[in-house]
């Protein structure tokens, strides 16, 4: 006997949603996910109009999803955003190259405008390059600092005054945890947060802090949304991997394990010596883009690599950041 949408009450269920257990049909279902990332955003006041804004787009699920669903709602609602679709090509082949002819596709699907920003054409390395000089046992390190500072770079190209990524509630919760383990208590406080940067000149982002992965992939499949779905085929050394695992066992005996990790970061606060930590906002003396350091990251880890040292950067990174397990993965 077919089970009846507990919203409607008319169509035959399709689902039940991760989040609520509630059994919909996908009218539905699509309904409660946009109106779900609309009262986000209106929240949170995370867009005003006249915003342009760039949304970070990897051509994987959950950028894709958003830049689908903020196309929408922005003429549902009448947000008054200009929306651009922004893309880091960090040379990967086999991955990126594939993922980016995704984004192309989005761009013609969507009607937004596409910019696409290399790592070759701005730091002279793509990240099949710097594999090839530091292996695979560190390479996120060097991805994740880059590909931050590119789409600064990138958002500042197009002239953005926000950016928006695909983050997702797994994701926030695997950083709280990672953060954690680190001893971070200082991004530990902040890596909750659904919108970062407020008082620089470019602020990030995350409509979907609060929205499941597993709704979002169900979102693209029935609304058979074109997006590419390979795993970075550097990744499978990233440590995030192993706190995806475990937050995924944790969910099977505490269903509610990823927004309470949420919950729980949100709730931390920040004690007067942690604060101290946090460093403000400036510009590198270098090459003159955000930082929170005199000289930023990008351009401490450059270094190691223009010289012939990439471990050198990678020292310097784990001494300002006072990450004692970086330097005993060394
Ligand atoms: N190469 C890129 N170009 C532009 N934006 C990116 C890129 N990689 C990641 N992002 C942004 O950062 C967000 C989080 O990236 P992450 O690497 O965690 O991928 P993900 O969770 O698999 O997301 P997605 O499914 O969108 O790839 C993405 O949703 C996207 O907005």
């Amino acid at each position: 006997m077919p089970i009846t949408c507990s919203s409607c009450g008319v169509e035959k269920a399709a689902l039940r949603r991760p989040k609520t257990g509630d059994k919909l049909c996908k009218v539905c279902f699509f309904a409660a996910f946009e109106q779900e990332v609309h009262e986000a955003i209106l929240t949170n006041n995370l867009f005003t109009a006249g915003d342009r804004v760039a949304v970070g787009a990897s051509g994987g699920k959950d950028s894709t999803v958003l830049a689908y669903v903020l196309s929408l709602l922005n003429q549902r609602h009448s947000y008054g955003l200009d929306l651009v679709l922004l893309s880091v090509d960090e040379g990967i082949s086999g991955y990126r190259d594939d993922s980016l002819e995704t984004v192309k596709r989005n761009e013609q699907q969507y009607g937004i405008p596409l910019t696409i920003v290399s790592y070759q054409q701005l730091y002279g390395w793509s990240m099949d390059q710097i594999v090839k000089q530091i292996g695979t046992r560190n390479n996120c390190t060097f991805c994740g600092v880059f590909r931050r500072q590119a789409l600064d770079r990138g958002a500042f190209l197009v002239k953005a005054n926000k950016v928006a990524t695909g983050h997702n509630a797994d994701d926030i919760a695997e950083t709280v945890l990672l953060n954690l383990i680190r001893g971070d208590l200082p991004r530990l406080g902040r890596c909750a947060g659904i919108s970062t940067g407020e008082d620089g000149d470019l602020p990030r982002v995350k409509p979907f802090k609060y929205t499941y992965e597993k709704e979002i992939v169900m979102y693209a499949h029935f609304k058979k949304l074109d997006y590419f779905s390979t795993e970075c085929i550097y990744a499978p050394y990233a440590t995030r991997g192993f706190a995806r695992e475990f937050i995924k066992d944790l969910e099977t005996v505490r269903p509610s394990a990823i927004a309470d990790l949420v919950r729980a970061a949100e709730e931390f606060r920040i004690g007067p010596d942690n604060a101290e930590q946090l460093a403000q906002p400036k510009t590198c003396q270098r090459c003159g883009y955000l930082s929170s350091q005199d000289v930023c990251k990008a351009c401490l880890l450059l270094e190691g690599l223009n010289t012939g040292n990439p471990r050198l950067g990678f020292i310097m990174l784990a001494n300002i950041e006072g990450n004692v397990f970086k330097l005993l993965s060394l």
